[in-house]
């Protein structure tokens, strides 16, 4: 008879913090919905234009709320200042977090776009309804996401933008706004990877607000967009950056360095490689400068609070694509399938990584 593990039972103790913790798990979705709740009302912005603290009654004043919901806000406030969105030093006044920061509306951050439509998206029926099918789409023989499979259209692609035009828009705002977070920041830490290029191409650069950005900042370099037709036939063209309509999965234009920014998370690992196939064609040799500067989430167990974000974001990607978030071994391990010959992790910013790969 095969050995049994001692089975050692919990104690009370630390069943009844169980208890709580399942609690804690179970109900996680409150937090999500108070926290679409805070910004559906305008509080954030609200806090903001009182002058960065508010009291319960100003709130509920400011918002027009029916002042008999005024200890239903509290209980709404109690829970979100827990969860760091917002601050609490009085008794029933309420200041900004970072978080809330990230939640006004119309406030300059300095490249650090308001987030408020990446709350209203993730938090929108259509994905939470995805993620409820869960059960159901691990027991089916199905290649799509949960999204694909329930909806019948796939994010980001032009289906959901023909039947559902309203919600594709939140959801464009909500990439849009995602995508352009923070890249100010890149800039101002990872400088050096910038400087002495003479070209540059941003493979899937959308509007080219990033191109835009680089060549404010490094004037010499002459920077290409490159995306899909649909896309780079609505842009006017600038006079700053060269707008290419074409597919990374055939052709890169050719620049001394390649960007490819939060772009890869969205694919598999076999789409990875054969989009960092196509960057390697466009760049010339490392001894002549090419490299790929690569932006994108890396999961990092080491990295405190923001490793839960990372792996919420990582099976967040799994509901709504067919793309996963990876950590540095499995970029390392889809650069070498690439082709690339090394890589450097210049920084970690939050949860994003900075790369320079070598062809
Ligand atoms: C996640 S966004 C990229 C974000 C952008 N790099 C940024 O940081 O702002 C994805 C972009 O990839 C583009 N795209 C998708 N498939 C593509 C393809 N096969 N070739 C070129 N662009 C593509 C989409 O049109 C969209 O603009």
């Amino acid at each position: 008879m095969a050995a049994q593990a001692q089975l050692t039972v919990p104690t009370d103790a630390e069943l009844l913090q169980a208890q709580a913790d399942l609690w804690r798990h179970s109900l996680y979705y409150m937090t999500s919905m108070a926290f679409q709740c805070a910004v559906k009302l305008g509080i954030p912005t609200t806090i903001h234009r009182l002058g960065g603290a508010a009291s319960l009654p100003d709130l509920v004043t400011a918002l027009s709320l029916p002042p008999a919901k005024l200890p239903y806000l509290r209980r709404i406030m109690r829970l979100l200042a827990t969860s760091g969105v917002f601050a609490t030093t009085d008794v029933d006044v309420y200041r900004l977090t970072p978080i809330s920061f990230l939640l006004l509306d119309g406030v300059d951050l300095d490249g650090h776009p308001s987030q408020t439509s990446v709350v209203l998206a993730a938090t929108s029926r259509h994905c939470v309804e995805a993620a409820l099918g869960l059960t159901d789409w691990f027991r089916k023989d199905v290649a799509g996401s949960p999204f694909e499979d329930l909806h019948g259209v796939t994010l980001f692609d032009g289906s959901m933008a023909e039947a559902e035009p309203e919600i594709d828009a939140v959801f464009n705002e909500a990439l849009a706004a995602h995508d352009n977070s923070g890249f100010l920041a890149v800039l101002r830490e990872c400088g050096t990877l910038f400087q002495g290029l003479h070209s540059l191409t941003d493979c899937c650069g959308g509007d080219g607000t990033t191109a835009r950005a680089i060549v404010e900042a490094f004037p010499q370099i002459k920077c290409t967009v490159l995306d899909l037709p649909r896309v780079i036939d609505t842009i006017p063209a600038d006079g700053v950056v060269n707008y290419v309509a074409g597919d990374m999965f055939n052709l890169v234009p050719p620049a001394q360095a390649v960007l490819v920014k939060l772009v890869l998370h969205h694919w598999s690992d076999e789409d990875c490689v054969k989009i960092l196939a196509q960057c390697k064609k466009a760049i010339p040799s490392r001894e002549d400068g090419g490299k790929v500067i690569v932006i994108d989430i890396v999961v990092d167990s080491s990295s405190g609070p923001t490793h839960e974000a990372e792996l919420l974001m990582d099976v967040g990607m799994m509901v709504l694509t067919n793309g996963r978030q990876r950590d540095e071994s499995d970029w390392g391990e889809i650069f070498t399938k690439a082709g690339f010959t090394g890589y450097n992790l210049v920084k970690k910013l939050g949860a994003r990584g900075v790369f320079e790969v070598y062809p």
